[in-house]
């Protein structure tokens, strides 16, 4: 398991993070969410030792991290750092024997991991050939190539088209199910949502939410009402309890305390009730509110 315990930094006069904590247990997928300049990438810079933290600690089962736990770690920093002249096959494999394969271990790994990230067509090509999108998939491939028993990467997603979206989703699914601990920051919260045991909502420096994604939707209580009716008089939902929103016949209703039925006989007196049912927010709503 990763604890990051109370973490605080400052950049001279500006607090990046002012007490951040949350864990990540193994074979859990964890998405680090937050706004532009919330703190994502400084606390992962400190968890990989980049950075220093002005106090706080990050633990693996239970005792700080040394150089050699980081050395086994899988990290993909924000500023990304390949080789533009160097081939794609001989790049993923020099980085694969940096962190201690053999050689055939090396070339093994990096023919693994260029067949999942559909890259081996271009694996004699520089890097400066490649498009965006391919260099991070190569990107991606370095920090996976020496089976790393826990992953840190910093906005992998940024940039990829659908079909990289699902390759590497499924690559890290697996490293996940291997029982390999994988943080990952994103701003893609459907992604997020979609691939995520859990995720932490990082705002100004501080955890604002943290806990599995279905915790989070459940603490937000029912969500909002749909109420859809045919042949109703416009305005009929107005003096409905509650935040209303009419779209034509959907009438979208939140902050209703008790179970609506109170709401439901005003809709069927206004007209023919088509759908009536509760919407659990998205993790884009509780995002908004986290960060509000
Ligand atoms: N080297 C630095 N010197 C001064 N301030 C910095 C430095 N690095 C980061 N900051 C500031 O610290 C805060 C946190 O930045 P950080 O890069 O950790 O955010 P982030 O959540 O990763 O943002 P993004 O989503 O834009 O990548 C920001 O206000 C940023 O401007």
């Amino acid at each position: 398991m990763i604890e990051i315990n109370d973490l605080h930094k400052r950049y001279g006069d500006k607090t990046a993070l002012d007490g951040v904590t949350f864990s990540v247990r193994p074979g859990e997928m964890f998405g680090f969410v937050g706004a532009n300049g919330a703190g994502k990438t400084t606390t992962m810079r400190i968890l990989m030792g980049v950075l220093t933290a002005d106090s706080g600690s990050v633990l693996r089962d239970g005792r700080p991290l040394t150089f050699e736990d980081r050395r086994r770690f899988g990290y993909m920093p924000e500023e990304r750092g390949l080789y533009q002249k160097m081939r794609v096959a001989e790049q993923v494999e020099y980085f694969g024997r940096l962190s201690g394969l053999t050689a055939g271990g090396a070339r093994k790994a990096t023919g693994d991991l260029l067949e999942q990230l559909s890259l081996t067509e271009r694996a004699n090509d520089t890097v400066d050939a490649l498009s965006l999108g391919n260099q991070q998939r190569v990107q991606l491939a370095v920090a996976l190539v020496h089976t790393p028993e826990v992953l840190v990467l910093d906005e992998p997603f940024s940039g990829l088209d659908p079909l990289a979206v699902d390759a590497l989703a499924e690559v890290l699914a697996a490293r996940c199910e291997a029982g390999v601990p994988v943080l990952f920051s994103s701003h893609q919260l459907d992604l997020v949502e979609r691939l995520c045991h859990s995720v932490g909502i990082i705002s100004a420096g501080r955890m604002t939410a943290t806990g599995a994604v279905e915790e989070l939707r459940d603490r937000e209580g029912r969500g909002t009402l749909r109420v859809v009716v045919r042949g109703a008089a416009p305005g009929w939902a107005a003096s409905l309890p509650g935040e209303v929103v009419e779209k034509g016949d959907e009438v979208l209703v939140t902050g209703v305390e008790d179970d609506g039925q109170e709401i439901l006989h005003l809709a069927v007196r206004a007209g023919s009730v088509e759908h009536f049912g509760w919407q659990r927010p998205t993790l884009t709503e509780i995002f908004r509110e986290a960060v509000a």
